[in-house]
């Protein structure tokens, strides 16, 4: 049985920039695939080879052992949404799906099951260029998911979303492939992956440089994931811990603890009788190996 999605020994050349280089990887059924990198890695690229738009300079990229370009029935077996989909400005979400569903021999009753799929009934009769970009995203995967598809290629779906629209996103995609279909997903922000995703392929300047299931890469840190406390005023609790040999950084209200547990912390505030209004466990140590592998800053980008 080979793999949903396989990628060989790819590499693109664009003139003196290799944009993608001996990159190999595979993606499976019934897992969401996190694709990191910062910008500029090659993400796009790698997707834009799989999907037979751009030649590889060399290796392969297939969709169930087969290169997309001689895939019998591309719309029923791979969807994808790159550049947030293209759409006519003019015309309304329900017709824009139609229009892409006739021309795949696909009717309007799987066009309303997909308005109603990615919460866009309401909003389906009006013009799509008015619609939010949270809409036009989930525009997108309803017409990537036209043809029923058990493979799913999005690219960095969760740009530019508000917090409520990622969480839409993360539970969509968790149930796509609760339902047997392979998620290729692109991120420049760890952050947006690392709830939702299965399986990692990190890659920096083209080249893979960790991939494998998100758990292991977790594990490879080996140290506490670190905490944040808000409150309004946790100064002196940072005061106090940092007086302990905790690295600790922040500002009055916000406060970071890079090397204690929740519990530790805890009870540091338990002691002092501090007033707080959250204690978070944060992912702090998969960001750390996640800069550490990709050269990225974690500033703006
Ligand atoms: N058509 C092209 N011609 C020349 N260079 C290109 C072309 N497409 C991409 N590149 C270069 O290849 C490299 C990888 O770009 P790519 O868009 O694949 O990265 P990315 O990881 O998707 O980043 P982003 O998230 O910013 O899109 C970059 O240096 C980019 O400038």
């Amino acid at each position: 049985m080979p793999h949903a999605i396989e990628v060989a020994g790819l590499t693109k050349r664009f003139g003196p920039v290799t944009a993608v280089d001996d990159l190999s990887f595979t993606v499976d059924e019934g897992r969401v695939t996190g694709f990191l990198g910062p910008n500029g890695a090659g993400k796009t690229t790698t997707l834009r080879m799989l999907l037979g738009l751009v030649n590889p300079t060399s290796g392969a990229a297939t969709v169930h052992g087969q290169p997309f370009t001689t895939l019998n029935d591309p719309i029923h077996t791979v969807g994808a949404v790159l550049d947030g989909g293209m759409l006519h400005p003019g015309r309304s979400g329900r017709n824009h799906l139609r229009t892409l569903g006739r021309a795949a021999g696909i009717g309007n009753r799987r066009v309303e099951e997909l308005l109603e799929l990615v919460a866009l009934k309401d909003a389906a009769h009006r013009r799509a260029g008015g619609y939010s970009l949270g809409m036009r995203q989930r525009l997108g995967l309803a017409a990537a998911l036209l043809g029923d598809p058990k493979v799913l290629v999005l690219d960095e779906p969760a740009n530019g979303l508000d917090p409520q629209g990622i969480r839409w996103l993360r539970d969509f995609l968790r149930r796509l492939a609760g339902e047997g279909r392979a998620v290729l997903v692109s991120s420049h922000v760890l952050a947006e992956v690392s709830q939702t995703a299965d399986d990692v392929v990190v890659i920096a300047k083209g080249k893979s440089v960790a991939q494998g299931p998100l758990q292991e890469l977790m594990a490879r840190s080996g140290r506490d994931g670190g905490v944040r406390v808000s409150g309004p005023d946790v100064r002196r609790l940072g005061d106090i811990l940092y007086s302990q040999g905790a690295r600790v950084s922040g500002d009055a209200t916000q406060i970071t603890v890079s090397d204690r547990s929740g519990e530790q912390v805890g009870r540091v505030i338990a002691e002092h009788q501090i007033v707080i209004s959250e204690l978070v466990s944060i992912g702090g140590s998969l960001e750390d190996v996640y800069f550490e592998l990709t050269g990225a800053t974690g500033g703006p980008s």
